[in-house]
């Protein structure tokens, strides 16, 4: 038989349109292979529920063997491809860089693209950094040489013997999750089709407005973002097709800014004077928080407790925190709305809203997640302009005239808390607070 070939799976957990996959499977035998790092920032716990269950998933489809391992990718994929005797290949990723080029160094593997639709250094020699101009570009890149998805590939199976399995341990409100999620590529490909049926009727801004739902499948590779691009022109759904375009715009500006989820991408934002900076505390490093070390009856620490847990006193903001803790995913809307209460009303660092995200978000990237807390806070690259902050109570009664939204995820409103902070002085006082850094 002929050598095998491994198949580092990481955001590409499919076999439709699996460039990788593909090119091992012309070249002989293939193995499967996912490493659950232990370098570089861990994944947050609701994305790691998805991921188990897309790994079991992708483990019943694939016809050959799926090694899980834990630890380091740079001495891991290299052992194994030495104790198989196998070439390597994977799909690129537009972070962690320096462990894939150390991988390929030791082991001469073959990458190819299919995470996003463009290349980061493709639409144009230097990148943009306004969203309008490179959404025109990448559209004309895109509807110039339309992609074209590959098809299941006919797989050999390597002979190795039993594979290995590690399991992580599921977080405390899995149950939940699962209730509201369905991950893998089959559950992919049927949410696009439902979606696409319904597509004419697209919108974003409304709380009970049609969108595809597809943010933790395209987050984890469960399907193409060719395939999906395809389909949005094809249905003539060019509103969405244009968000797509935001999910590459933010991996084109992290594979750019790598240091995104941890530094104000604007450094006149380092002058700002937010209520609790993350590296002030005691402790505490870039990598990771020492919440152990801070004092949990400080006010800002009470006023972060009570946005995590939905009970800021503000009705939309609470009903999207209370919406991500049961279904791991929020309204692209609420997103924005109580990134805002966060970051200006309460005065807190976007990168404690950043960090919870990470960990209850079953979608967090670490592009979209950095990129969009960025723009939330004003810091970021083609940002919202600080003084733009959202007010809660207007942008309920306009996108959610009815109150279902907020009905459906704060039913209990009888021992509903005083708002923590007054709409309207909160937002005075942030704009004295950005009047000190705006002209530096
Ligand atoms: C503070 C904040 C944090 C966010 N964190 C994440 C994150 O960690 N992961 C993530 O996938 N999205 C993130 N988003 C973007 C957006 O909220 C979600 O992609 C969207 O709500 C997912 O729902 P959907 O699939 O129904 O989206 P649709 O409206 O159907 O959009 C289709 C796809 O386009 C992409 N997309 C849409 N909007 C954006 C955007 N603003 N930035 C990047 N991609 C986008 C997503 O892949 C999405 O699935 C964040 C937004 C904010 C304001």
């Amino acid at each position: 038989m002929s050598t095998p070939t491994i198949v580092w799976f990481r955001d590409d957990l499919r076999l439709a349109d699996n460039a990788a996959l593909t090119w091992a499977t012309e070249r002989g035998p293939v193995v499967g292979l996912y490493v659950h790092e232990t370098v570089g920032r861990g994944i947050g716990r609701a994305a790691a529920w998805w991921l188990r269950h897309s790994l079991d998933a992708l483990r019943e489809s694939l016809p050959a063997p799926l090694i899980e391992l834990a630890g380091d990718p740079r001495e891991i994929v290299p052992r194994l491809a030495r104790e198989l005797g196998a070439a390597v290949t994977w799909n690129r990723r537009y972070h962690l860089t320096d462990i894939d080029a150390e991988v390929k160094e030791a082991t001469g593997a073959v990458s190819h693209p299919g995470y996003l639709l463009t290349e980061p250094w493709d639409v144009r020699a230097t990148p943009y950094r306004v969203f309008t101009p490179f959404f025109n570009a990448a559209r004309s890149v895109l509807l110039d040489a339309p992609p074209t998805p590959l098809p299941v590939p006919h797989i050999t199976p390597a002979d190795i013997g039993p594979a290995t399995v590690y399991a992580p341990a599921e977080p405390a409100w899995a149950a939940s999750l699962a209730q509201h999620n369905t991950p893998g590529e089959g559950a992919a490909r049927e949410q696009l089709k439902r979606f696409i049926a319904a597509s004419a009727d697209y919108d974003n801004n409304a709380l009970d407005g049609v969108t595809s739902g597809l943010s933790p499948h395209l987050r984890f590779g469960e399907i193409s973002p060719a395939e999906v691009w395809l389909a949005a022109v094809d249905a003539g759904a060019w509103a969405f097709a244009r968000q797509l375009l935001w999910r590459d715009f933010a991996w084109h500006r992290y594979y750019h800014v790598p240091d995104m989820a941890t530094k104000n991408v604007r450094r006149k934002f380092d002058r700002f004077d937010w209520e609790w900076t993350p590296n002030a505390v005691p402790g505490s490093t870039d990598a990771a928080f020492a919440h152990a070390e801070m004092d949990p009856g400080a006010q800002h620490m009470k006023e972060l407790a009570a946005w995590q847990s939905g009970r800021t006193g503000i009705p939309l903001v609470d009903a999207g925190m209370r919406e991500l803790w049961a279904t791991g995913r929020m309204h692209n809307r609420v997103r924005m709305v109580s990134g805002s209460w966060l970051t200006k009303n309460l005065g807190i660092h976007w990168r404690h809203g950043e960090e919870w995200f990470w960990d209850t978000l079953v979608d967090a990237d670490a592009a979209s997640n950095a990129f969009n807390w960025q723009w939330v806070a004003g810091s970021g690259d083609d940002a919202a302009p600080y003084f733009r902050i959202f007010n809660p109570l207007t942008q309920a009664e306009k996108f959610d005239p009815h109150g279902s939204y907020v009905a459906r995820w704060l039913p209990d409103t009888a021992d509903y808390s005083e708002p923590m902070a007054d709409v309207k002085q909160s937002r005075l006082r942030a704009l004295v607070a950005y009047d000190d850094i705006k002209n530096g």
